[in-house]
C-alpha cells in the first residue's frame, strides 16, 4: 500500500502577505513552493503539531491558528492528507531555520510559484476569501 501521511500545514498571514519557503530539491516534491509544516506525529493534535513545526522550521511561536481547509490528495508514491490551518497571531520574526529559500508574497501573486499538486485549492481559498 502507499505510504501515507498527515501533515499539518501553516498559512502564515500578516496583512495582505503570505509566508512560503521552497522544498529542496531532495525533498518529495523538491524544487516547489510550500506552505511550512510537517508531519502530525504518535500523541501529538494537529494544533500541537503545526506549533513545533512552525517553531523549528521558522522559529515563530504560534499564538493561535484555526482550520482553514482539510485536503487528501494522492501523489504517484503517497498519499497526503493536508490539515491546513491559518496563522495570524505569532511572535518572532519568520526566517527559514533549514535553509530553504523562503519569502512573503502578496495572495494575488501566490500564482507566479509553482506549488504541490495539492496546493491549488488552498490558493484558490486564499483568493476568493
Ligand atoms: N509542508 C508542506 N508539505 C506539503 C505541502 N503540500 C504538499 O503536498 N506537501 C506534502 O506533504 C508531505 C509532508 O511534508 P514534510 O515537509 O513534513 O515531510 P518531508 O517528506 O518533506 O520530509 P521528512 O520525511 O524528512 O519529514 C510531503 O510529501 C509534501 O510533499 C505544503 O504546502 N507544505
Ligand atoms: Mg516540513
Amino acid at each position: 500500500m502507499k505510504k501515507q501521511v498527515h501533515v499539518a500545514v501553516g498559512v502564515i498571514k500578516k496583512a495582505n502577505l503570505i509566508f512560503i519557503a521552497k522544498r529542496h530539491d531532495e525533498q518529495h516534491q523538491g524544487g516547489k513552493w510550500e506552505f511550512p509544516g510537517g508531519k502530525v506525529e504518535a500523541g501529538e493534535t494537529v494544533t500541537q503539531a503545526l506549533a513545533r513545526e512552525l517553531n523549528e522550521e521558522i522559529g515563530i511561536e504560534v499564538k493561535s491558528s484555526t482550520p482553514f481547509l482539510e485536503i487528501h490528495h494522492d501523489y504517484p508514491d503517497k498519499s497526503v492528507h493536508l490539515d491546513i490551518h491559518l496563522v495570524e497571531e505569532f511572535d518572532g520574526q519568520a526566517r527559514h531555520l533549514e535553509g530553504q529559500d523562503h519569502k512573503w508574497v502578496a495572495i494575488s501573486d501566490l500564482n507566479n510559484y509553482e506549488f504541490p499538486a495539492a496546493n491549488v485549492v488552498i490558493i484558490e481559498k486564499l483568493q476568493t476569501n
